[in-house]
């Protein structure tokens, strides 16, 4: 089978051609990212380039320029990369993108000025374009998205694929020079390199612009799970947050049995705001959510429940231990520079099968009954919640204010 060489440049022309008017529809009806115009322009003037190669035997000056506009293609392909994806990213500055490219181009002009034979002219435009190819598919490969994004793992694979296509191009064009059937087939691997990749680049862009959109998506969702569910000041759980984390824990097999919640407050909390203001006294929340974080276990529940009140579920804890975990939230706010906080304690013990409210109705009463006993004070409660039974208060090494 014989190819006829202009008609088959204008098939490649016309499908590059149209991949770029497809990329440029897409952007004007969706949202696309940093980076998609370049990929675009890359598209566009690749066509151009091999267009002009339509008049190449009529007027050969516009050789120069045609073969400039295709061996862009990589470099201006990583230049959109490079806005798409974070800059340190790449392992390699930008500039090498563009010293590859002007050193393959000028040893093809090279070649060109100085060769009158054709294969070798074809051999250093395929080294210059497998050059490029092979380096852009190692950065790719070098990316931190690369693992789990299909469109560069194809995008790569099509450029190893370029790679080898135009060394064997190379290889050929040098030791097989004379033989027709040869010619053919150089003719048509030149032809079809730029319309696979033109056409990988569509599916690339189009599967990169779903991923990053599936990847915001996926991100505007944690942080409104965030929001809904943490407290922006302490950054603790809030009151519904708790409710869910501590119904879950008391609920696991095991958890409930022997774990002991603790309900506490700030003394005065009103007249640190009033003395100091509300930032001194948003300042004394952050410290006491701050050191309840740093006592904390991996797998205790914590939670803001209200104005200056935290509650605490601990998980295979006795009361006393409980009271050990308060006095250690206490202990760095004793010496907190601008003021020391006194935080007054409710303790109780978890029964099985006890619901998260009913407990905390019973702390909340042993918290209170701290406050009668002077504040700064830890005091657990028993028995039920109709008849609690108060132990009598352990101080927590504060002065009361
Ligand atoms: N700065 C600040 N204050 C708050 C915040 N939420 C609630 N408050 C204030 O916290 C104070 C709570 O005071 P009270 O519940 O009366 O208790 P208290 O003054 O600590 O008194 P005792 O608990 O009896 O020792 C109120 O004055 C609320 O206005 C907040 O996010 N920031």
């Amino acid at each position: 089978m014989t190819f006829h060489p202009p008609t088959l440049l204008l098939c490649s022309v016309l499908a590059m051609a149209m991949s770029a008017g497809l990329m440029t529809l897409f952007a004007f009806s969706q949202r696309i990212y940093r980076g998609y115009f370049h990929w675009t322009a890359a598209q566009a003037l690749a066509a151009l380039g091999l267009g002009l190669h339509l008049l190449r035997d009529t007027h050969p000056a516009v050789l120069p320029v045609a073969n400039l506009l295709v061996l862009q293609w990589p470099v201006l392909l990583l230049a959109g990369l490079r806005r798409f994806y974070q800059r340190k990213e790449m392992t390699l500055p930008a500039a090498f993108d563009w010293a590859l490219l002007v050193g393959g181009y000028l040893l093809w002009l090279s070649t060109w000025i100085s060769q009158a034979d054709l294969m070798w002219r074809i051999a250093a435009f395929s080294f210059a374009a497998g050059a490029l190819a092979l380096y852009t598919a190692a950065l790719l490969v070098r990316l931190d998205g690369y693992a789990t994004s299909a469109g560069l793992k194809t995008l790569s694979v099509a450029l190893f694929v370029s790679c080898g296509m135009h060394v064997w191009r190379m290889v050929h064009s040098v030791i097989v020079r004379h033989d027709p059937d040869s010619a053919q087939v150089l003719l048509l691997a030149g032809a079809v390199i730029p319309v696979m990749l033109s056409l990988v680049m569509v599916y690339l862009a189009l599967l990169l612009t779903y991923e990053r959109t599936q990847h915001d998506l996926g991100e505007s969702q944690r942080q409104l799970r965030e929001l809904a569910n943490i407290d922006m000041l302490t950054q603790v759980p809030n009151r519904r947050h708790f409710h869910e984390l501590a119904g879950r824990l008391l609920a696991s097999p095991g958890a409930a049995h022997g774990a002991s919640l603790l309900m506490f407050d700030i003394d005065h909390f009103k007249g640190i705001n009033d003395r100091f203001g509300h930032k001194a006294g948003d300042e004394a929340l952050c410290d006491v959510a701050r050191s309840l974080r740093d006592t904390l276990r991996v797998g205790d529940v914590a939670g803001r429940i209200g104005g200056d009140e935290f509650v605490v579920v601990l998980p295979h804890t006795t009361v006393e231990e409980a009271v050990a975990v308060a006095s250690r939230i206490v202990d760095p706010l004793a010496s907190r520079p601008q003021m020391p906080l006194g935080l007054s304690f409710g303790v109780v013990r978890v029964e099985a099968g006890e619901s998260v409210d009913a407990a905390l109705h019973r702390a909340d009463q042993a918290l209170y009954e701290a406050k009668r006993q002077g504040r700064s004070c830890a005091v657990i409660a028993t028995g039920d919640n109709e008849n609690p039974v108060f132990a009598e208060s352990m101080p927590l090494g504060l002065m009361p204010m």
